[in-house]
């Protein structure tokens, strides 16, 4: 199937249902993911995000609804899928003997077409530790290897579960660079995390499922703005003024006194356009503070709990 952006649906999820229970962990879950993009699942603990992700991998049966991947069935498809499809999930143990070089072979023995084991070592930054037991890798570079596994089948598709999860900040720097690397190379990527940044830095677009729903799905830039709240611009007048000044203009959706300063909050560009209103009537600013909002605004906003009023005295709303 071809989506509106002419590039192919890799995989289609129509409804997906699972329960463990009486209370659904994924409960009528729709969404696609295009070639070519790094497709971000993000949510609270709990939230359902991994059974997702092993339904799609033909490793849980749903109870209801219909999972694509490349056109197949993950159930009833599986050794054909099995050839497609790359996994990288939580927790995945290895033997603790076992040589870099050799779980790579391993791996790559169980596919038809697999890649270069020495390759991937060097993509991944594993060449010279290729005789190290896994047992004493360092965090970073066991994850390396986790996500080497997941891609010596030569996968279409990468599935990449909390990738970063234990690593250090330079580790999880690496770390993302080497999928933006897979991805330049072709492969699709589907990713769950918890990192906001991570989501932010990586994913064309992220979807966020809290109780096993899907509250929100879109780019992590439309997401920010949307349940964020857009920027945030604070500052000292040199004089007082009238707040009408600001809540006048485009793009301006509140202003508010607080103590000494002014906050303003809006989209767009939003400090020049406030900077210039102000110039424009005698009064300068200082100590300008800016916020733009983030996913992980977004994120605390959709799943938090509500927030509290809109703070102190004066409030200018358009
Ligand atoms: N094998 C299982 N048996 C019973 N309940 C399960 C099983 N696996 C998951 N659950 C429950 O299903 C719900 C969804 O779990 P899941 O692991 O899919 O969520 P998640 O979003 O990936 O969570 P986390 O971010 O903590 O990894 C949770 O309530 C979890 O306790």
């Amino acid at each position: 199937m071809v989506r509106s952006s002419g590039r192919r649906q890799v995989i289609v999820v129509d409804r997906l249902r699972k329960a463990y229970g009486p209370a659904p962990a994924v409960d009528e879950v729709s969404f696609s993911v295009e070639e070519g993009e790094i497709f971000g699942i993000i949510g609270p603990n709990g939230a359902g995000k991994t059974t997702a992700v092993e339904c799609i991998a033909g490793l849980r049966e749903p109870d209801g609804g219909t999972v694509r991947v490349l056109g197949l069935d993950p159930q009833r498809d599986r050794a054909a899928l099995h050839e497609h499809v790359g996994v990288q999930l939580q927790e995945g143990a290895m033997p603790p003997k076992i040589r870099v070089a050799e779980a790579l072979e391993l791996f790559a023995s169980f596919y038809r077409h697999p890649a270069s084991a020495d390759e991937l070592m060097v993509l991944l930054g594993l060449s010279a530790k290729r005789h190290e037991y896994f047992k004493r890798l360092s965090g970073g570079l066991k994850q390396r290897l986790s996500v080497g596994l997941a891609l010596v089948g030569n996968p279409t598709i990468a599935v990449l579960d909390e990738l970063t999860t234990g690593l250090d900040p330079q580790a999880r720097r690496d770390t993302w660079e080497l999928i933006e690397h897979v991805r330049d190379r072709g492969v699709t990527v589907l990713l769950v995390t918890h990192f906001m940044d991570e989501a932010e830095r990586l994913c064309n677009r992220v979807m966020l499922v809290d109780h096993g729903r899907v509250t929100a799905l879109d780019t992590p830039a439309a997401l920010a703005e949307s349940a964020g709240g857009g920027t945030h611009l604070s500052f000292l007048p040199s004089v007082p003024f009238s707040l009408e000044v600001l809540t006048r203009l485009p793009d301006v959706s509140e202003v508010v006194r607080l103590g000494e300063r002014v906050q303003v909050t809006g989209t767009g560009d939003l400090v020049p356009l406030v900077l210039n209103a102000l110039a424009h009537v005698g009064v300068q600013t200082h100590q300008v503070q800016v916020h733009s909002a983030t996913l992980e605004d977004a994120f605390v906003r959709l799943t938090g709990p509500p927030t509290a009023a809109a703070p102190l005295a004066e409030v200018g709303r358009r």
